[in-house]
């Protein structure tokens, strides 16, 4: 198997580095999507391809919807440790509930965070039931459906630039497929312990890419740590590293960004961008943080073949594998 150039890059984004709000992080709005349309991809292409991040508004899922899945993400976390141990993160598929497990390449420790991600085939025996939180599945499900559909208007609009058939990724991210491997997953970064304030190496979550085809990151106001580093710093660093700008926390906005996938798929064309999320500085809020990502990843036997060549065709599935094992420990 050879390594994939992905996680080599990976290895070398650790370093703390620096802040900057030179850059603005665009809104843009997806209401009035068929009649926008052409407007629309012009002004994702441009944000994907200069910050990397952008955020959707008017995107269609109801501030309603975004509510009921942050307190069904709530309710579960709240559950005792004993309980939510009884649905473990499955190996390798994406599913089920994990606890400080994720170690990036990047810093090499843990994420101080847990996680439960649902990934449609495989979650036989991995839901909470109604007595433990009350709708989790059937609101959970509707969520993933819906912000499928926000991932894939995205994506067919990304489809025209690249000239693909503007239906080529829902096609394949086909919930009704077996090999599906889209996942949703709810984070709960824990309040942060005095203890670890100011310990050099910990982080929320650890520099790294995506590894999907595109990320829409559900965030809740004030709530903040994301910070993205846009491709062309990554390429020149100044003197005290990588500048890295922080991308705002709000309810209304879905962020989103390209992921690893995309970008093989798109012959680099479209960049998967470097991001973590920071732990608080001493007289920082140490609350808690919530936030909910849908990681739009094609399903296992779809092939990633660019256009013009410059990667080698690799399945979706064994692409996912590769950065999934170099992620979680065994
Ligand atoms: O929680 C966040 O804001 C970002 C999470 C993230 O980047 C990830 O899980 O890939
Ligand atoms: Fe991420």
């Amino acid at each position: 198997m050879t390594t994939l150039t992905e996680l080599d890059r990976e290895a070398r984004m650790g370093a703390p580095g620096t802040l900057t709000t030179d850059r603005e992080v665009r809104q843009i709005s997806l209401a009035d999507f068929g009649a926008r349309r052409a407007e629309i991809t012009a002004q994702l292409w441009a944000a994907a391809t200069d910050i990397g991040f952008f955020q959707v508004v008017d995107h269609g899922i109801s501030p309603t919807e975004v509510d009921a899945a942050f307190a069904a993400s709530q309710a579960f976390f709240a559950l005792p440790a004993e309980v939510k141990a009884k649905y473990p993160l499955q190996k390798g598929l994406n599913s089920g509930y994990e606890f400080k497990s994720q170690v990036r390449p990047s810093v090499g420790t843990a994420d101080q965070k847990e996680s439960f991600q649902l990934t449609r085939p495989h979650m036989a025996g991995l839901w909470p039931t109604d007595d433990q939180v009350e709708g989790f599945r059937e609101t959970l499900l509707a969520f993933e459906a819906h912000c499928r559909e926000v991932a894939m208007a995205v994506l067919s609009c990304f489809a025209d630039v690249l000239g693909l058939p503007r239906d080529f990724f829902a096609a394949r991210h086909d919930p009704a497929n077996p090999q599906y491997q889209s996942t949703l997953r709810l984070i709960h970064y824990m309040a942060f312990p005095d203890e670890l304030l100011d310990v050099p190496g910990t982080w929320r979550a650890g520099a790294h890419t995506d590894f999907d085809c595109l990320t829409l990151l559900f965030q809740r106001e004030g709530q903040a740590g994301l910070q993205v580093l846009p491709g062309t710093e990554a390429v020149a660093p100044s003197a005290e590293g990588y500048a890295w700008t922080p991308v705002p926390a709000t309810d209304d906005a879905i962020t989103c960004n390209v992921g690893d996938m995309l970008m093989r798929w798109s012959d680099d064309r479209l960049p998967s961008n470097f991001h973590r999320v920071s732990a608080p500085a001493r007289g920082e809020s140490t609350d808690p943080r919530y936030s909910i990502a849908f990681f739009a990843q094609a399903d296992k036997d779809a092939v990633i073949e660019p256009p013009a060549g410059s990667h080698e065709p690799i399945t979706a599935g064994e692409f996912l594998l590769q950065r999934i094992r170099a992620n979680f420990r065994a």
